[in-house]
């Protein structure tokens, strides 16, 4: 066995090659949450306090069950006036149908978009379990669908050629815990810090790891704090078990192969290997509430992808289906838009690395940015205007030879007073982002 139970031996892992390749995976949030589907589109993480203000009018609809709990708020008053009062949170097993679910349709429409990896929730706070676990018969099996929903979309996620990972919320667990949590010092502190329940966690993982051999083991918020010591042995499990699997960063500082973003960006890394995790709107969890106007636009969705690329991310988008198995339209929209831009455009993205420039904006109000492979460097414009435009970029990262467009419009590049002067011919009006290739 390559890894030992013991942090030296982990701490010898390193990124396998096909993550930093692979650059777009798809993350689905699908639960109990997605019957209720509600939650109060307040706005994006970070940029409402984390308090009260947060908690009860909480935009992702997967904490549906946190936000009844609170007692007041929207999702409350909601709750109460669409279910009553005395509904419990675990009757929605007996709604769950997921009637019109094909994982073929899914794995197929994931596939187009561009997507080389995709990650459901196994089990995300709620504690409703995806899989026919051995360690509850609150699961997807025994309850609700009566389907081990893991299993049949691991299947066909890997029929289509993608690789499959697994979401899990070890931290949190609202089967177990049963007070509403109403600031980030009550998440970080649960009251089910017992060694019982760091060992279910600690089995249950064990048991997805030998289930489904999965590329990515992605866990949520922390871990139970008494099961720390689990760890090396959980990690060397899995490395022995799947040599090109990778492990997130949220174990409570004991180890990372990379790091996550929840919607706000902030600084980004460059060295360091990340990847950005976010909705197409507020919510993971569908939230029937939001419109479109809620979710990023096509175009921005693609400068999304490009401003985590250029940094050395990967982009995880997120799905939120309803209860029934099927994908919200705006969202499947966005997913094939998305994959048509990547049919043409993906050379800029696949297996390329960070240029030592990222990303400029010019006078002209476009953004451009750059990434780079062995033989290339990509730049990549964003918010190009119709028609024809020309633009100037002082003192160019290079002076390598044009070669060509990535697409159907033309373009002439020349240097002029020191500045690379691209006319950009011919673009529609509301064209996705354009890109140049230029040959090193
Ligand atoms: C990034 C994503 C996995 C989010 N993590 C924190 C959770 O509270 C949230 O519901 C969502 O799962």
């Amino acid at each position: 066995m390559k890894f030992k139970p013991e942090m030296d031996s982990i701490r010898t892992h390193t990124v396998p090659q096909w993550y930093d390749d692979c650059k777009l995976g798809i993350f689905i949030h699908w639960g109990l949450y997605s019957v209720p589907a509600w939650a109060y589109p307040s706005g994006k993480l970070g940029t409402i306090p984390f308090d009260e203000r947060w908690f009860a009018y909480n935009p992702y609809a997967e904490w549906y069950c946190n936000s009844v709990r609170a007692g007041f708020g929207p999702t409350y008053e909601h709750h109460v006036k669409t279910y009553g009062a005395d509904f419990d949170y675990e009757s929605f097993t007996d709604l769950w149908k997921a009637e019109r679910w094909d994982p073929a349709q899914w794995a197929e429409l994931f596939k187009k978009s561009g997507a080389r990896y995709v990650i459901p929730t196994t089990k995300h706070h709620d504690g409703f379990c995806l899989w026919n676990t051995k360690y509850t018969d609150y699961n997807s099996y025994q309850k609700g669908p009566g389907r081990d929903l893991m299993k049949e979309l691991c299947d066909a996620v890997r029929s289509e050629g993608m690789r499959f990972g697994v979401y899990y919320s070890g931290m949190l667990n609202w089967h177990v815990t049963h007070n509403a949590m109403m600031s980030d010092y009550e998440v970080h502190h649960p009251n089910n810090i017992t060694n019982g329940y760091a060992d279910f966690a600690y089995n249950q993982m064990m048991e997805l790891v030998d289930t489904f051999e999965p590329s990515v083991l992605w866990n949520d918020l922390d871990w139970p704090l008494k099961g720390l010591d689990d760890l090396p042995y959980l990690f060397a499990h899995y490395y022995n078990t799947v040599p090109e699997g990778v492990v997130n960063d949220r174990w409570h500082d004991v180890w990372f192969d990379y790091k996550t973003k929840e919607y706000h960006r902030g600084d980004k890394f460059l060295e360091q290997k990340w990847e950005c995790c976010q909705g197409m709107g507020l919510s993971f969890g569908y939230n029937q509430v939001e419109t479109d106007e809620h979710y990023v636009s096509h175009n921005e969705l693609i400068t999304l992808l490009i401003d985590t690329v250029a940094y050395n991310g990967n982009l995880l988008i997120n799905v939120g289906p309803k209860a029934d198995g099927t994908i919200p339209e705006e969202q499947e929209s966005r997913l094939l838009y998305l994959g048509k831009w990547m049919e043409v455009n993906s050379p800029a993205i696949y297996s390329t690395k960070p240029f030592s420039r990222q990303k400029e904006e010019l006078e002209t109000g476009e953004i451009v940015y750059y990434t780079q492979n062995d033989s290339s460097i990509f730049l990549l414009v964003t918010n190009p205007k119709a028609g024809n435009s020309t633009l100037r970029i002082p003192e160019p990262a290079f002076s390598c030879d044009y070669r060509k467009t990535l697409g159907n419009f033309g373009a002439n590049v020349a240097i002029s007073e020191g500045n690379l002067v691209i006319d950009l011919l011919d673009i529609p009006a509301g064209s996705a982002p354009v890109v140049l290739e230029f040959t090193k």
